[in-house]
This record gives C-alpha cells, sequence and structure tokens, in this order.
C-alpha cells in the first residue's frame, strides 16, 4: 500500500512521514490553501528527503508554465494536479521530466467517456472529494467503476477509517492531508505514524 501524505510545512513533519515509511510527501503549490508554501521553502524540505520518497508539488488550475516553473524550483519529482488538467498538460509535464498524478473527484471520473477513461487511466490518478483538502469523505458510493491503472484514494482518510476504505476500494494507495492533522493546516507527528500504520495494516 503506497502510502503519501501531503501538505507539509515543516521539517519536522517532513522527517516525521519520511520515518513512519511513506512513499511520498507532498508540498501544496496551489493558492488559498492553509498549506500552500513557496518554492523556496519546499526546496529546504524537498532536500532533507531521502532519493527512495517521492516528492509531489500540488497544483490546481494554475497556468502549466507557473506549475513547471514552481516545481523546477522546488526540486519535486512529481506534479500532482487537481483542477481541470488536460491530457495533453500531464503529457507535457512528464516530457519536462516530472511524474505525474492528476486528480478527479467521483461525479469527474464518472462523466469522463469510455475512450477517453482508457487514456486517462494509463495515467496515475487520484480519486478524491471534491473540495480537496477540506477532508471531506471521498463518496465511494458516487463512483461508477475504479480506475484500471495505478490509482490512490483521497478524501477525508483518517487513521480510524483508512484500513477499511482501503480494503473495500482496493485501491493501489492512499493519499492524506487533514486527517493527520491536530487543527487545519498543522500536522502532527503522532496522526502521521498512526496513519501509516492503519494504511497497511
Ligand atoms: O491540501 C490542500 O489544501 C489542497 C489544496 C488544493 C488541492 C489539493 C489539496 N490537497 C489534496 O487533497 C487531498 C487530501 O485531502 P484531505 O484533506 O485528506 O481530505 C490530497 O490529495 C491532497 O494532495
Amino acid at each position: 500500500m503506497y502510502v503519501k501524505i501531503c501538505g507539509l510545512q515543516t521539517a519536522e513533519t517532513v522527517a516525521a512521514a519520511v520515518d513512519a515509511g511513506a512513499d511520498a510527501v507532498g508540498f501544496v503549490f496551489a493558492p488559498g490553501s492553509p498549506r500552500t508554501v513557496t518554492a523556496e521553502l519546499a526546496a529546504e524540505l524537498v532536500v532533507q528527503v531521502p532519493a527512495g520518497v517521492e516528492t509531489v508539488g500540488v497544483f490546481r488550475n494554475q497556468p502549466l508554465s507557473e506549475v513547471l516553473d514552481t516545481a523546477r524550483r522546488a526540486g519535486v519529482s512529481t506534479v500532482q494536479l487537481h483542477g481541470d488538467e488536460s491530457l495533453a498538460d500531464m503529457h507535457q509535464a512528464k516530457a519536462a521530466g516530472f511524474r505525474t498524478l492528476r486528480a478527479f473527484s467521483a461525479e469527474a471520473y464518472n462523466a469522463i467517456t469510455a475512450a477517453e477513461k482508457q487514456a486517462w487511466d494509463a495515467e496515475r490518478l487520484l480519486l478524491d472529494a471534491v473540495e480537496p483538502g477540506a477532508g471531506v469523505t471521498f463518496d465511494a458510493a458516487m463512483l461508477h467503476s475504479v480506475p484500471s491503472g495505478f490509482w490512490l484514494l483521497a478524501g477525508g482518510l483518517t487513521p480510524g477509517n483508512v484500513a477499511a476504505l482501503a480494503s473495500s476500494l482496493k485501491p493501489n494507495g492512499v493519499d492524506v492531508s487533514s486527517g493527520v492533522e491536530s487543527s487545519r493546516g498543522i500536522k502532527d507527528a503522532a496522526l502521521i505514524r498512526a496513519f501509516v500504520r492503519a494504511a497497511r495494516s
């Protein structure tokens, strides 16, 4: 079970996620989030992440030129696109040397045509609640089918619910932000450890 801990802003919480065994750590560059960091702060945090752990920059409906420039300055390996970005955007990000993740809500994923689904399922996907980063539980009952390729489940996951949700939906991995915070935007090392343990239980 691949585990991503998202919305990190301090050296201590990055270390907590890495020590807990997270496969990926995320830094939010989307404006308007309580977790938004600058490329400069992210760059300072990224250098403390061991090579085997994926470093993910999270963006939402920002121009691709800005995404790629910020990701380069931060030194992240992966861009996670959380808005209405196209397949062409994904391909361009990959051509620029980044790994990619593309988020969909259940409604948006259901709305993809069968032909488009084939193309999107070849990408690494993330299924999330409509409002990302708000701790709102992903509405699995809404979903008509799950992706056939690699995908992560996100949206309101916590140490208490991740094992049951992962075992019923069978994603390749899970992604969390709010569920490992003591208050909005403030990560908690004990909750990070508990989440990674529960996700792999
Ligand atoms: O975390 C944010 O503030 C955020 C802002 C904009 C786009 C994505 C964001 N985070 C992503 O949301 C889910 C986690 O949500 P939750 O808080 O655990 O419910 C995850 O994919 C984050 O990368």
